[in-house]
């Protein structure tokens, strides 16, 4: 092993993060790139937007290479089929076929959460379940698929579902607990068929995290209505008071991709 790869554990690997224009992707992504993977980046907005500084796939890309680090901006609409065939057809070529780390992270139904909080679920709009299930849920399957099938043959990978505690008990949304869960399960089952082709697939639950949308969100009103528990202003204070970082998850992902021996050694001695 060289002194660089030493010092960057993922020299030489190829990392997919979806939904990388901001919050919890951009951490990852940063992470990823700091520790030498070269990491293709997602998102819808290409050029910077006044009202969200810093969170378009340009500003993301040209952050990492500032830091040193490789990236690789592709616009997706993960809503999209055909857009993200594209984007697993553009990596599998200009990689070679070579794909180590898929981070399933891109979310749509934030905005969501908090325009129906504390209304019960039959008073949601019913699209309710597409905002917060389209893109990250059923996405995140098609972009498993697509990724197993460069993984497998290759016998390496780690793929990551970027899920939350809401998928063990009820938190804020009938909606957003049910997809959590899913994708906690998808994780679990795709493992099951992925495992003998050392291919990894885990689920994530991140705490809570100040990015740039819930810092929005706690300036917002919580008032506590309605006959769901939604989430009030005390519990948005409670919840946040240690929050972490985005990048907190992407140090913690470069961690288990660099190799699980590591991640055991330092949970035995933590
Ligand atoms: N923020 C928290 O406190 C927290 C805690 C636990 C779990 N999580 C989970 O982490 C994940 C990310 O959350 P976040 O807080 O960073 O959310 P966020 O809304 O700040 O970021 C979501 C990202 O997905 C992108 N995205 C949305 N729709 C897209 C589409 N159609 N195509 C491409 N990209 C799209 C957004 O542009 C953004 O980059 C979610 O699954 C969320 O439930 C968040």
């Amino acid at each position: 092993m060289t002194e660089k790869s030493m010092a960057k554990p993922l020299t030489g690997k190829v990392a997919i993060v979806t939904g990388a224009t901001r919050g919890i992707g951009k951490g990852i992504a940063l992470q990823l790139a700091k520790a030498g993977a070269v990491v293709y980046i997602t998102g819808r907005t290409l050029k910077p937007r006044p009202d969200f500084p810093g969170c378009s796939l340009e500003e993301v890309s040209k952050e990492i290479s500032e830091n040193s680090g490789q990236c690789i901006p592709i616009q997706c609409d993960h809503s999209k089929d055909e857009d993200i065939k594209a984007l697993f057809d553009r990596v599998k070529e200009e990689q070679k076929g070579k794909l180590d780390i898929l981070v399933n992270n891109a979310y749509s139904g934030a905005k969501a959460i908090t325009d129906n909080n504390g209304k019960p679920f039959w008073e949601q709009p019913t699209t309710i379940w597409d905002e917060m299930n389209n893109v990250g849920l059923r996405n995140h399957y098609i972009c498993s698929v697509y990724a197993s099938q460069m993984m497998v043959p290759r016998k390496q990978g780690l793929i990551v579902n970027i899920s939350s505690l809401g998928g063990l008990a009820y938190m804020m949304n009938v909606s957003y607990g049910v997809g959590k869960e899913a994708c906690d399960r998808m994780a679990a089952d795709c493992a099951i068929e992925l495992k003998k082709h050392n291919v990894a697939f885990l689920s994530i639950w991140p705490g809570a995290v100040l990015t740039e949308f819930t810092e929005q969100m706690m300036e917002g009103d919580h008032s506590d209505k309605g006959d769901s528990p939604g989430v009030s202003k005390e519990m948005v204070a409670r919840l946040f008071a240690n929050a972490e970082s985005p990048q907190y998850v992407g140090m913690c992902i470069a961690k288990l991709a660099a190799g699980m021996s590591e991640i055991r050694f330092e949970v035995a001695f933590s």
